[in-house]
């Protein structure tokens, strides 16, 4: 998490002149791209971030996903300017901002950020709030920026309230806003919505995004939840110990995980051995896909917990249900097979199992598989 406010300038660093005639459009900013050449970052001998090479596109969403600690962090504060990395260059727009050469001070570089805690002055009205980023205009201007940017999230009405007295909603919208008014080029959120309640969640990002889409902002948005980024990513970014593990779409990273890690990140799997035997990869359950490498090659095999299916065929191998619980639309049943050390886990429709049913016939969906070959030693 960011702990520490950076003013957002009014206006884009490398095109001020085309976003000072955007005023005159409503909320409208000018998106760049923004890229992340190379950058490592390391503290006291410590590397944070190993060669990080990423860009996100003029009015794209990106989302950068990882686990506590993996540096996603330690990005944005560097793409803000509230850190300068220790290898590699930041460039907007293709200039460089940050780099061995050159530093673009934080309040120069056009660049947003909304923390994780909103970071609403307490003493301030809403109206204040929203209008502190915008120094470079005059009172009459500044007061009318912050009111079309209030309007644009709905809360315009509140203008005179103070944080306070706002529901967490309400003060994420606030802090969208106030990021949002000196329209910036790149705005970068850091968990803007784990301080929300979960029913919340749902309305709030999808009104974050309309207003993202609206503003035309480029934006690179922080999480560690898979489900999120799918929701909110045109791409989604895998960051790992501070190394880049996989970029693309949702559906890319969902099916074509590049390594057991991304798979994990983004479905629930029993993990079982394979091992390669005439074209197939052969598991205690059967064989569950082709293969082109050679007899004896060994894999893990990832099924992902919705593709273990239960008396579905009337082939599959014998199993028992040893647990169950009931999860609202699924049931999580555990079952016992002969040849698996540990017992698989499938999530199937609730109800569909009957109850009292405790051997089943297990069968496997094919698009629920994932293999990678085991490297060698992996044994
Ligand atoms: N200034 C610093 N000094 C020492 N270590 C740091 C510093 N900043 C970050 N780190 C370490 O770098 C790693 C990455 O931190 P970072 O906050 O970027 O991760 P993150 O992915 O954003 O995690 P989280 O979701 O928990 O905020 C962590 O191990 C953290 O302790």
């Amino acid at each position: 998490m960011i702990g520490r406010f950076v003013r957002a300038t009014a206006l884009p660093v490398s095109a001020s002149g085309d976003a000072a005639r955007a005023r005159t459009r409503a909320g409208v900013s000018f998106a760049a791209s923004l890229r992340f050449d190379d950058v490592s970052h390391s503290v006291d001998g410590t590397a944070i971030l190993k060669g990080i090479t990423l860009e996100a596109a003029p009015g794209e969403v990106l989302c950068l996903l990882g686990p506590s600690g993996s540096g996603k962090t330690t990005m944005l504060r560097i793409a803000a300017g509230i850190e300068r990395q220790t290898g590699g260059r930041l460039l907007l727009n293709g200039r460089e901002i940050a780099g061995p050469t050159r530093f673009v001070a934080p309040e120069r570089r056009g660049i947003g950020l909304m923390f994780q805690d909103f970071a609403l002055f307490p003493h301030m009205t809403i109206l204040d709030n929203v209008r502190f980023g915008l120094s470079a205009l005059n009172g009459g201007a500044a007061k009318r920026e912050a009111l079309s940017a209030l309007a644009r999230v709905g809360l315009d009405h509140i203008a005179d309230s103070y944080p306070h007295m706002l529901s967490g909603g309400e003060q994420q919208r606030i802090a969208l806003a106030r990021a949002l008014t000196p329209r910036p080029s790149v705005l970068l959120m850091d968990e803007p919505f784990s301080g929300l309640d979960s029913r919340l969640k749902d309305v709030v990002r999808t009104d974050t995004l309309q207003i993202l889409r609206e503003s035309r902002a480029t934006a690179i948005i922080v999480t560690h939840d898979a489900e999120e980024a799918m929701r909110l990513g045109d791409r989604i970014a895998l960051i790992k110990d501070g190394a880049l593990v996989q970029v693309g779409t949702a559906a890319e990273l969902y099916g074509r995980p590049a390594n057991l890690f991304a798979a994990g990140f983004f479905s629930e799997l029993n993990l079982i051995d394979g091992e390669a035997l005439g074209g197939r990869i052969v598991t205690p359950l059967g064989p569950v896909a082709d293969t082109t490498l050679s007899d004896g090659t060994l894999f893990t095999v990832a099924l992902r917990l919705t593709g273990v299916r239960l008396n579905e065929r009337p082939n599959g191998v014998f199993g028992r249900i040893v647990a169950r619980r009931f999860l609202g639309g699924v049931d999580l049943l555990t079952v016992a097979i002969e040849g698996l050390d540990a017992p698989l886990r499938s999530r199937m429709r609730a109800g569909s199992v009957p109850e009292n049913l405790q051997d089943v016939v297990v069968s496997i969906d094919p698009q629920d598989v994932i293999v990678f070959a085991k490297a060698s030693g992996d044994r």
